[in-house]
């Protein structure tokens, strides 16, 4: 496996601090130096500056909308570089808007994409649907062929493209959706296992079936957008919106496990690591950790040895 890894402190999607510090927390505990011993070529490109937006005055039910487009923007030209270089593009959050510029480089680079969200939220709601107006839970929105009809012109949102398709997508861990959300999702159809068909079915047959679903048509480069709060709060409580019922840590690595072993991993995100949403350094080493263990699992990393 080549990694090429991009950290996003970014952390205006959402409305707590912290989560810009997931990128060298995540670093700090070793990604580069671990992915190289089992057997990854890995460079680590840095992390993306961000530009300073001033008078960011929310517009309808989006707040901090300039930071949010500019700071995709330049995130989307960075994957870019990073598929065009050859790696699986790692991008580590930062918080979940990121997934905008996030996947529309990587569209960039590979044209037909399959999404695969694994997450407590679908991170789908419209700026008309959306409860807090916090892009974090907005970005597959922007993303989304379907939705564009849904989708008000905001200032540095321009450049982005609706690049996919919404039975290219599936969604794992969902348990807090908003009523709209839900409206979303049925209506365009797109697959979801939530908690309750990981209960019903066990990770297997979900993980089974999610490829079956992805592959049943022609092959696409799978981008999986992993928020860490997918996985349950007593492993991962260091995160912005911890959702109780979540996937335990196994679970959470059988999945990594299995999208690796498909050979179609073509970029991972990692987000939602906000270390001052730990109460205590083992909260935060625990969420850290957990992080580190996910996208070892992306790229090789087997519990069998
Ligand atoms: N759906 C929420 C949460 C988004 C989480 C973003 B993620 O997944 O990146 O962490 C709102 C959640 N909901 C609001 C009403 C009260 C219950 C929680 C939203 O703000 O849109
Ligand atoms: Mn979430
Ligand atoms: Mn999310």
């Amino acid at each position: 496996h080549s990694v090429g890894i991009i950290g996003a402190p970014f952390s205006k999607g959402q409305p707590r601090d912290g989560v810009e510090k997931g990128p060298d927390l995540i670093r700090a505990a070793g990604l580069v130096k671990k992915l190289k011993a089992q057997g990854c070529a890995v460079k680590d490109y840095g992390n993306v500056t961000f530009e300073e937006v001033a008078n960011d005055e929310p517009i309808g039910n989006v707040k901090r909308p300039r930071a949010v487009g500019s700071a995709n923007q330049r995130l989307s030209a960075a994957v870019h570089a990073v598929k065009n270089d050859g790696h699986t593009c790692v991008m580590l959050g930062g918080d979940h808007s990121l997934a905008i510029g996030s996947i529309q480089g990587h569209a960039a680079a590979k044209k037909d994409l399959s999404v695969v969200w694994v997450d407590a939220h679908a991170d789908i709601n419209t700026p008309l649907t959306s409860p807090t107006g916090n892009i974090h839970g907005q970005p597959m929105a922007y993303l989304i062929h379907e939705l564009q009809s849904k989708i008000p012109v905001l200032p540095n949102f321009s450049w982005i493209k609706p690049c996919v398709s919404a039975k290219d997508i599936v969604y794992i861990g969902l348990r807090d959706v908003d009523p709209e959300e839900h409206h979303i999702l049925k209506l365009l159809g797109i697959k979801v296992y939530s908690m309750t068909e990981v209960d019903r079915l066990g990770i297997a047959k979900v993980m089974e079936e999610t490829c079956d679903y992805i592959f049943s048509k022609v092959k696409k480069p799978i981008h999986l957008s992993y928020d860490i709060d997918a996985l349950d709060p007593s492993i991962s409580p260091a995160t912005g919106t911890p959702v109780v019922g979540g996937l335990t840590y196994r679970e959470g690595i059988y999945i990594t496990e299995h999208i690796c072993q498909t050979g179609l991993l073509s970029a991972v995100d990692m987000v939602e690591v906000n270390p001052k949403r730990g109460r205590t350094e083992d909260e935060i080493s625990s969420t850290v950790s957990a992080a580190v263990d996910l996208i070892r699992g992306c790229f090789g990393k087997l519990r069998e040895g």
